[in-house]
């Protein structure tokens, strides 16, 4: 399946009195991409407005041609995002209607069909009807990517979603998106997690620094971060 193509265009946002993106533009068309940078870059903003959860002050993002923000209904169909701690994200009592309401548009006996194959695809048809309440923190991460996946989406966004899982659980999280069919667009201060990705934005102050192959990203981002901690003084 070829990639799907997430255009910024010259996006002027600001979440506060001082403007976080003015005139960005950035063309994602690979299959998993990597977003990196210090606390506060735009990491989460720029995530925000690939998936339409907010609308830039200027520009727009198109998401196979479909304005993200404004066309909701089909923007809901391309995209599903996951976001760090899935108790901001879960809103039922069980599995089975977590994993349903995204679904609820179609007839009762196809979202069941739905339900059913991508608990089967992740070995975990045993969790019909279970109680969100009885699952780890790493459980619940994997319902919400489950749930995400259910809704078939075109690209998913995670916002570090490896962050305070065990690193069994951070790894099989790692292999799940791995596999995926979907398109990734993955923030992340886990840079291991990025090694094989296609691609890598290293964001600084709602710019690209730099954009590249993750052995040649990864590697400047870390020196760099190493030269600040040494130059910077203590908290
Ligand atoms: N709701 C908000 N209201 C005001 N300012 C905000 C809001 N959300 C984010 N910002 C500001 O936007 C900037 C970018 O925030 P963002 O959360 O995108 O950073 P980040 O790169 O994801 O950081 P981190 O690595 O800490 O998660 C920060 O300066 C932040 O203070």
């Amino acid at each position: 399946m070829a990639p799907v193509t997430l255009d910024f265009k010259s996006l002027t946002y600001s979440p506060s009195d001082a403007p976080l993106f003015t005139g960005f533009s950035l063309t994602l068309q690979q299959h998993r991409v990597g977003v990196v940078g210090r606390n506060g870059a735009g990491k989460s903003q720029l995530l925000r407005l690939a998936a339409g959860l907010i609308a830039p002050d200027q520009g727009e993002v198109r998401l196979e041609g479909v304005d993200i923000a404004r066309q909701r209904a089909r923007a809901i169909e391309l995209v599903g995002v996951i976001f760090q701690n899935p108790d901001h994200q879960i809103i039922f009592p069980t599995v089975d209607e977590e994993m349903g309401f995204g679904l609820r548009h179609l007839p009762k006996a196809e979202a069941e069909a739905r339900i059913d194959a991508v608990l089967a695809q992740f070995q975990r048809q045993p969790w019909r009807g279970r109680a969100v309440q009885s699952l780890s923190h790493g459980q619940k991460q994997l319902l919400c990517l489950m749930a995400v996946i259910a809704m078939q989406p075109k690209l998913i966004v995670l916002d570090e979603p490896t962050s305070g899982l065990d690193l069994v659980t951070r790894l099989r999280l790692l292999r799940v998106l791995r596999d995926l069919p979907q398109d990734v667009l993955h923030v992340t201060h886990d840079l291991e997690a990025l090694a094989g990705y296609d691609r890598v934005i290293w964001l600084d102050r709602g710019q690209v620094l730099l954009d590249g192959p993750p052995n040649t990203v990864l590697p400047a981002y870390i020196a760099d971060m190493q030269e600040r901690a040494d130059a910077e003084p203590d908290h």
